[in-house]
Formats: structure tokens, C-alpha cells, sequence
């Protein structure tokens, strides 16, 4: 069966390149300006200016949670915030040891060191992140075997902002060296709605308040989604309805751009479609499951899973993935009491 769905990725929450520069434009720049997630906001605004107070650079911050939920985002406000330039990099893109020990002194005193996917650091240069954290010093280790000699060199004050979509990757050693840990979770419909009137804004769209709530109601509880969604819907309602978007051109655009009213995804519904008509609803285990939807064990574990989790369609058990109720129903199916799959209409897949 072909997937009625399989169109344009535009829900997918990790972002295309070509897409990175429009976000920027939408990047909050305050901690005021930032929406939602409420207790992270406090808590970073007290470290934030208990440190400002102290004149000294605040302790290192861990932020975890869901790709597209705004972590780079707070990282750059931390930097604006205390008035400092920020760096940014990647777990994967640190290979070296020697590549991280440039980064690290060649820091300016104060400077934010954002590490996005820091649970995919090389663990050698993991190693070099300790000491630079809590004694602000690196040893780089000159040479090979017995004649190799550490030289140690000094890093200057400042402040490392880790964002993980993994928390329970990062090894305990590394998470400890973290004074403050972020968890960000799922906004909610009406969250993201504040979100989208201000993207609005900033894209001069005109958003009516049911438009905006439509549009954040399929945006699995994630800003990067809502704004993506806007985009599109504003190219359609400049096209066919006057550039203005209210509840019916929403759901004429979004019906366009194949999202359902769940928010979900090409990769969701496969993972789905997988689960419900290739293993019968599971349980079934997550390479498995990887392997049937042609995608990484990790895309599917840390971009597709979350969502569907939240949203009650999939259960991870120690047994495996299992599709709930919900799932048959959203897939239009009913479980069958033996191994076969019946759909609605009593016919077999
Ligand atoms: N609280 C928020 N208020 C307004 N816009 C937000 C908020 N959080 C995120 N956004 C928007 O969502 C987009 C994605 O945010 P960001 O890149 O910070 O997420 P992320 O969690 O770092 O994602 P990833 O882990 O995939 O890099 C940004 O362009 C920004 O416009």
C-alpha cells in the first residue's frame, strides 16, 4: 500500500539547510521574547543573572529535549544576554581532540561555547572537555607511544552550552560537569500559537486567530514545525487566497502539503505503517523497525518516536515498539485477533 502522505517532508523536525536562514530570522534574541517552557526560562534567567551580579561566568548548561524545541535558540540568548559573542559547534563535528583543544583556547574570556548533539562527541576529545570545564586548562598530548608529552595550556573563563536530544547518552562524568540541566519538552497548542502570530510578524503575514490555531494544532509541539507549516501555508495563501490566513485556507493549504491533522509526518507514518502492517502491531524491536522504514535506528528513535509516543500512538515496551489502538484507528485499521491484518473494510492488507 503506497503512502497517501508521501509528499514533501515539511514537517520533518530537523531543518534543511536552505532553510537554516530563515529560521535565524525567527530566532527569539531575549529571554523575554522567548515562548513557552516557562520553568527552563526562570531558571536560566536566575543563573543568568546571579552570575552577572557575581561578575563571573555562569556554571556550564546542559539543555535537553526534542530536536526543534528552541535549545540553539536559548544557547545564542544566554550569549545576548550576558553581552558576550558565542561559538558554535558540533558533537559530530569534533573528530580530533585537537580540533576541540583550537576551539577551546582560542576562546575569549566570558565567550558562550555552544555544542549542539554533544552526546556525539569523540570521547577523546570528551576527555580533553573535562578538565576544560572545571579547571579551565587542556592538556594537549604532543607525539606518540612512550615518548608522548602533555602540554598543558590555559583556557580562558567560560561558559559551555551543551544541547543533547539524548541526555541519557552523555556519560556521567560529563553530565556532572554541568552546573545546570534544561530539560525542554513539548509546547502546547496554545504555546505555539503565540509562536506563529509572532513569526507572523516578523514574515508580515496576515494570521487570523483561528488560522494560527489550526496550523498549531498539527505542529507536533514543536516551534521549528510551526514555523515551517507557516511558511507554507503563507506561499498558498499568497497564491490562491489574498495572503491572508484564516481556519479555511489553513486547512486547504495543509491538505496541499499532505499533513494530516495529527501533524504527522512521512517518517511517522511509515514507522506506523511499519509497526501496524509489517509486524502487526509489534512489539517489535527498534532496529527492526529502522531497517523497515530504510532510516537510521536513531532518526527513528530521537525524531520520529517522540512525538508518536506523546501523541499515544506507540508504546516502547522492554519487549519492543507496540502501535496502540490509536495507531490502528489514525491508519484506518482494526486489530485482528489472530496474526493477519483486516482494514476497516474486513479485506486483508
Ligand atoms: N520558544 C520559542 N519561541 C519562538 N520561536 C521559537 C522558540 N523555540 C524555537 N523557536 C523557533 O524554532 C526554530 C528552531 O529552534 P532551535 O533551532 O533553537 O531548536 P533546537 O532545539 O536547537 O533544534 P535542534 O536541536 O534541532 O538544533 C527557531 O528558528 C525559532 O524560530
Amino acid at each position: 500500500m503506497t503512502d497517501p502522505f508521501d509528499g514533501e517532508e515539511i514537517v520533518a523536525s530537523y531543518a534543511q539547510p536552505a532553510e537554516r536562514e530563515m529560521e535565524a530570522s525567527l530566532r527569539p534574541r531575549q529571554l523575554t521574547e522567548f515562548i513557552g517552557q516557562p520553568r527552563v526560562r526562570e531558571q536560566l534567567d536566575l543563573l543568568l543573572k546571579s552570575a552577572q551580579l557575581r561578575q563571573k561566568p555562569p556554571d556550564h548548561i546542559l539543555l535537553s529535549g526534542p530536536p526543534g524545541l528552541g535549545k540553539t535558540s536559548l544557547a545564542m540568548i544566554v550569549a545576548a544576554e550576558l553581552g558576550v559573542s558565542i561559538r558554535i559547534t558540533s558533537g559530530p563535528a569534533i573528530e580530533r581532540s585537537g580540533d576541540l583543544a583550537a576551539i577551546l583556547t582560542g576562546l575569549e574570556a566570558g565567550e558562550v561555547l555552544f555544542v549542539d548533539e554533544i552526546h556525539r562527541i569523540a570521547r577523546p576529545a570528551e576527555e580533553l572537555l573535562y578538565s576544560a570545564m572545571e579547571d579551565f586548562r587542556v592538556d594537549v598530548i604532543v607525539g606518540k607511544g612512550p615518548g608522548a608529552t602533555a602540554i598543558p595550556l590555559d583556557v580562558e573563563p567560560f561558559t559551555l552550552v551543551g544541547a543533547t536530544t539524548r541526555s541519557g547518552l552523555l556519560t556521567s562524568p560529563l553530565r556532572d560537569r554541568f552546573g545546570f540541566v534544561g530539560h525542554m519538552d513539548f509546547y502546547d497548542p496554545d504555546e505555539l500559537e503565540i509562536v506563529l502570530h509572532r513569526s507572523a510578524g516578523i514574515l508580515g503575514v496576515r494570521l487570523h486567530d483561528d488560522g494560527a490555531a489550526e496550523i498549531a494544532g498539527r505542529s507536533r509541539g514543536t516551534p521549528r514545525i510551526a514555523n515551517r507549516l507557516l511558511r507554507r501555508v503563507r506561499d498558498y495563501a499568497e497564491v490562491r487566497a489574498a495572503g491572508s490566513i484564516d481556519r479555511t485556507v489553513a486547512r486547504a493549504a495543509l491538505r496541499v502539503y499532505e499533513v494530516d491533522e495529527l501533524g504527522l509526518d512521512r517518517l511517522d507514518r511509515a514507522v506506523l505503517h511499519a509497526l501496524v502492517l509489517s509486524f502487526h502491531g509489534g512489539p517489535v524491536g527498534l532496529s527492526t523497525l529502522a531497517v523497515a522504514v530504510g532510516e537510521q535506528p536513531e532518526t527513528v528513535e530521537e525524531v520520529a518516536e517522540p512525538f508518536l509516543v506523546r501523541a499515544g500512538l506507540l508504546t516502547r515496551t522492554p519487549r519492543g515498539r507496540v502501535a496502540t489502538p490509536a495507531a490502528w484507528h489514525h491508519l484506518g485499521r482494526v486489530p485482528s485477533a489472530g496474526d493477519g491484518t483486516l482494514d476497516l473494510f474486513g479485506g486483508r492488507p
